[in-house]
């Protein structure tokens, strides 16, 4: 009698030891991304009056993606790239890029890690150049804002040259912004963010103030940093012809991630590729869903749904017991 109860009560703390390391060891959300949201919310408070940017976002970027992101205007977009940016700090959740805690890096890290984990270009062009500098200066600022007064200036130079040769601006190194197009500009732009070899190039609306052939040019600027240097590229765009270009673009929806599009390249029997985009819906890890306003509409489905394990779907029905 009491060996059984030994053994039962053994096995049961060894059962409960088990699950332990097992949750201990299970590897954190989004422990493989280089971009890590998990539930991020942002309140912000105007005259008492609280507006929630931000409502639980979940969004995961792997090393070396050029992904977009997109969504209606007041949706959170630019909230989420300031948080990522290091300039604003999430209200709650959790964001990790790089390894770095954006939540709970003090004044001297967070300063370390908007110069040399993240660059940004911004839709206004004179928000990404100083205007008294030449190209050349420009790109040069941030790595000697990074060593100080330590020496490396022809270094710094050459880097400098190469970055504006790698995004075709070479012959304006010594151009002035104001002697320089906005679409040149924003190349310009780009090889600043460049400069410190960041992990993470952020983008908000960078060819927003672009016409269609000059927005071309320098998504292809961002393209060519991310297959040459490798940066993880993330656009902020309403520019449809950036956002059909990546592989993925994910939609924000009133403050959290809603769907998102894949691209993928398949070959048909004859051989012939041909890009197929699908869009899916996001399942969050509480196992929520947010079906398309449109699909709910089409099929009056409003307070309840029904559902149905089948052998590979589950099947969505409206509650025709409603009334
Ligand atoms: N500093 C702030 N103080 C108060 N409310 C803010 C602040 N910044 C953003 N908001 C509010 O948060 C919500 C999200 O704004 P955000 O600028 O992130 O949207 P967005 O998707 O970038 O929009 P847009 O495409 O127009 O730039 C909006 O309701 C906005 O009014």
């Amino acid at each position: 009698m009491t060996t059984t109860s030994q053994t039962a009560g053994t096995t049961t703390l060894e059962e409960l030891e088990r699950r332990a390391t097992e949750r201990r060891d299970r590897p954190s959300y989004g422990h493989d991304a280089l971009i890590a949201c998990d539930r991020l919310v942002r309140i912000f408070t105007t005259d008492g009056v609280e507006v929630q940017a931000l409502q639980g976002l979940d969004l995961l970027v792997t090393e070396g993606e050029l992904m977009a992101l997109v969504g209606a205007s007041g949706s959170g977009k630019s909230t989420l790239m300031n948080i990522l940016a290091g300039l604003d700090v999430p209200t709650a959740g959790a964001a990790k890029v790089a390894g770095c805690d954006l939540l709970a890096m003090d004044g001297k890290a967070r300063l370390r890690y908007r110069r040399e984990v993240v660059g940004f270009v911004w839709q206004q062009t004179a928000r990404n150049l100083l205007p008294y500098l030449t190209a050349a200066q420009n790109v040069a600022l941030p790595m000697q804002l990074k060593d100080g007064r330590k020496g490396g200036t022809r270094q710094k130079a050459r880097r400098a040259e190469e970055l504006l040769a790698m995004l075709d601006m070479a012959d304006h190194a010594d151009r002035r912004p104001h002697q320089l197009s906005g679409g040149q500009q924003q190349r310009v732009a780009i090889a600043v963010a460049l400069a410190n070899n960041p992990s993470v190039l952020l983008a908000d609306e960078p060819t927003g103030e672009l016409d269609s052939a000059t927005g071309e040019q320098v998504f292809a600027a961002f393209r060519r940093a991310n297959e040459e240097l490798g940066t993880t590229i993330v656009i902020v765009t309403h520019d449809q012809a950036v956002a059909s270009e990546v592989r993925r673009t994910v939609a924000i929806r009133d403050g959290r991630t809603s769907s998102e599009v894949l691209r993928r390249t398949e070959v048909d029997e004859t051989g012939r590729e041909s890009l197929v985009a699908r869009e899916y819906a996001m399942l969050d890890r509480a196992g929520r869903l947010q079906l398309p306003a449109d699909y709910t509409e089409a099929l009056d489905m409003r307070h309840r749904v029904a559902l149905e394990l089948e052998q590979d779907h589950i099947g969505v029905w409206p509650d025709d017991k409603e009334g």
